[in-house]
């Protein structure tokens, strides 16, 4: 047995799974408009078939905004799949709902002036553009030349220096962000962990604030990484379909278990 094959067994046996994922990059393919943004059919299957399985629960865990995110991963009120949105600033609670996340008027003022600002500073940038999101601000530069996206990374980095140098600075697959709410992806799934009473946890993701979560794994969780990046993760799997791959046998040897 290869030692990805033991630790996948190790998730596979445990009392009670939290299967925690990202979302886009990891169970959806990049794409330029993020709201049509979606999962591939086979990842959809996989964890519509682990959310089904006893003592198993699945949450995506994601820097979208709450709203956006229960968009894209189409998410009904009735799904049993648990939800921590913004970095884990907003949770979605099966049979609860959305779970009140609070917020401070003079940190949304600033939010405010500053995606304002923001926006004006890169609007003569062609291919960049600002995402507005909960607790901060997004620049995106995934259609824009090296050059372009630069300039549109310092111009917004200069402006939350001089305005809000508390704020919380994060990089992602062509994305600068900036949030006035300092939570990450490892509060997030410590906070599923325990909400769940999870005896382990599998995490997948694939870009930089998936290894917030990937360093915090304990002994005897999973973590994953999509892609060739550096990583903390335990195992690495080269693409989305790979990752199914795991998941599919994830469940395959839970349901053995079960019976
Ligand atoms: O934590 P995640 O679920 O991975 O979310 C991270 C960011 O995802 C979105 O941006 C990324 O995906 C877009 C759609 O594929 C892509 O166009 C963009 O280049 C990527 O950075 C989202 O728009 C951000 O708000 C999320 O923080």
């Amino acid at each position: 047995m290869t030692a990805a094959d033991a630790a996948i067994e190790a998730v596979s046996t445990t009392p009670v799974l939290l299967v925690a994922l990202d979302f886009d990059g990891t169970l959806a393919p990049l794409v330029d408009d993020p709201m049509t943004a979606r999962m591939t059919p086979r990842a959809r299957a996989a964890v519509d078939a682990l959310a089904a399985l006893p003592d198993t629960v699945v949450a995506l865990v994601s820097g979208r905004s709450l709203g956006h995110l229960r968009e894209i991963a189409e998410h009904l009120d009735a799904s049993p799949m648990w939800l921590a949105a913004s970095h884990g600033v907003q949770y979605w609670v099966p049979g609860a709902g959305e779970q009140p996340a609070s917020d401070d008027a003079a940190d949304l003022a600033l939010r405010d002036r500053l995606r304002e600002a923001i926006t004006a500073s890169v609007a003569h940038l062609d291919g960049v553009w600002i995402e507005p999101k909960e607790f901060g601000v997004g620049v995106h530069t995934r259609v824009a030349d090296a050059e372009t996206a630069r300039e549109a990374r310092e111009a917004a980095d200069r402006l939350v220096a001089a305005e809000a140098p508390g704020w919380r600075r994060r990089t992602g697959h062509d994305i600068l962000e900036f949030a006035f709410r300092h939570e990450g992806k490892d509060s997030a799934v410590a906070h599923l962990r325990e909400r769940v009473g999870a005896t382990a946890v599998l995490f997948a993701g694939d870009d930089v604030t998936d290894e917030d979560a990937l360093r915090a794994l304990r002994t005897g969780d999973l973590g994953i990484h999509v892609g060739d990046a550096e990583t903390a993760a335990t195992l690495k799997v080269a693409d989305i379909d790979a990752l199914v791959d795991v998941l599919e046998a994830v469940a395959r040897q839970r349901v053995a278990r079960a019976q």
